[in-house]
């Protein structure tokens, strides 16, 4: 998160009398993240996070991302919780933007990922996946395929300004993918979409918790897995770590086999799944607005992993065997 809104003491004390958490004690912006404006708020009560939601989230979606977080925890899946205010409502407005309180998840998420760290967010997607069966709302992915023009219009003029040749390489790729290569057909459902290692809490070795629902959406599962082998199975220089993507996918398979299908499908997955972190990080990269304590991540990271990305087409070419998927 990062904070673009600030918001008073005195107009904060006044917004928490209408809940049940407590007397404010301190509160203070956190930098980490880039899409919203999130607080970490310390009452009487307890420890809790109050988010106020910027631009990329459409406040009719707001309902969905947090009746979500209650039906995956009623379905064993440990993530933060709405907090409801005294008339009952989890979603409420401060500062002019739509708020919510969630209450605080214990652990830290890797700063370095390891084998284990990667089986254990693969294990968590697919516990994920497997939970958000019978979730009864639902809500289009609006960063799939169609949505990746329109966010590359807004960046295209200055794209060489970031590495010359960028807006050829991301015009190519965008034609590549709308050219009728995305899968249709494969497994859906509700999908994170943003399962980043800042996203996933670990106490020790194991997973206490996910975080950070607001790209949750109905779409390929497989999709979420080539997110997250963007996110975790690369190394700082952006080579791709064999052993930690046989880690992931392993974890993922004991919990949901991944089909034959998905499998095939995977390499491609993973180059949309690249073009859209490049494409959304690009914006936000020229687009900082003035005053914002927020630290905009890197674009080129995700050109480098899609030029990776851009040279796999089996599982074979990432070195990992259908075999193993379920060791
Ligand atoms: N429920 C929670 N419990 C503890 N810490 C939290 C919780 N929610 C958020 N945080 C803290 O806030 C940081 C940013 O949160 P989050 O990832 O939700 O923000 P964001 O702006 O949507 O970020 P991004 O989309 O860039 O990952 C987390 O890395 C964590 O430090
Ligand atoms: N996880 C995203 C930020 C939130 O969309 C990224 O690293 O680009």
């Amino acid at each position: 998160m990062a904070v673009y809104t600030d918001v008073a003491a005195d107009e904060l004390a006044e917004f928490l009398k209408h809940y049940d958490i407590g007397e404010l004690l301190s509160y203070k912006g956190i930098a980490e993240g880039v899409e919203n404006s999130n607080f970490l708020l310390h009452t009487t009560a307890g420890s809790f996070i109050l988010t106020l939601y910027e631009k990329r989230v459409a406040k009719n979606d707001l309902p969905f991302f947090l009746g979500l977080m209650t039906h995956l925890a009623s379905n064993g899946i440990s993530c933060p919780q709405p907090v409801k205010n005294k008339s009952g409502e989890a979603l409420s407005t401060l500062a002019g933007r739509p708020a919510a309180i969630i209450n605080f998840l214990e652990g830290v998420w890797p700063r370095k990922p390891n084998a284990t760290h990667c089986a254990g967010v693969g294990e968590a997607l697919a516990k994920m996946h497997l939970a958000g069966k019978g979730f009864a709302m639902s809500r289009a992915n609006a960063l799939s395929v169609s949505g990746w023009r329109p966010l590359f219009e807004q960046a295209a003029s200055r794209a060489d300004e970031v590495q010359p040749g960028l807006r050829g390489f991301i015009e190519t790729e965008l034609d590549y993918l709308e050219g009728g290569v995305w899968p249709k057909n494969l497994p859906h459902g509700v999908i994170h979409a943003d399962l980043f290692p800042d996203n996933v809490f670990f106490l020790g070795d194991q997973v206490s918790g996910i975080i950070d629902f607001t790209f949750a959406c109905n779409d390929l599962l497989a999709y979420d897995v080539a997110i997250c082998l963007n996110a975790w199975c690369f190394e700082s220089d952006c080579s791709f770590n064999v052993t930690k993507a046989r880690a992931l996918l392993a974890a993922y398979g004991r919990e949901r086999e991944l089909s034959e299908a998905e499998q095939k499908a995977l390499p491609v997955l993973a180059r949309g799944a690249a073009l859209r972190f490049l494409l959304t990080r690009l914006v936000d990269f020229l687009n900082v607005p003035a005053g914002a304590l927020v630290r905009p991540k890197d674009p080129l990271e995700y050109a480098r992993k899609l030029r990776f990305q851009q040279g796999v087409s089996s599982m074979r070419d990432y070195g990992i065997a259908a075999s193993g998927l379920v060791a």
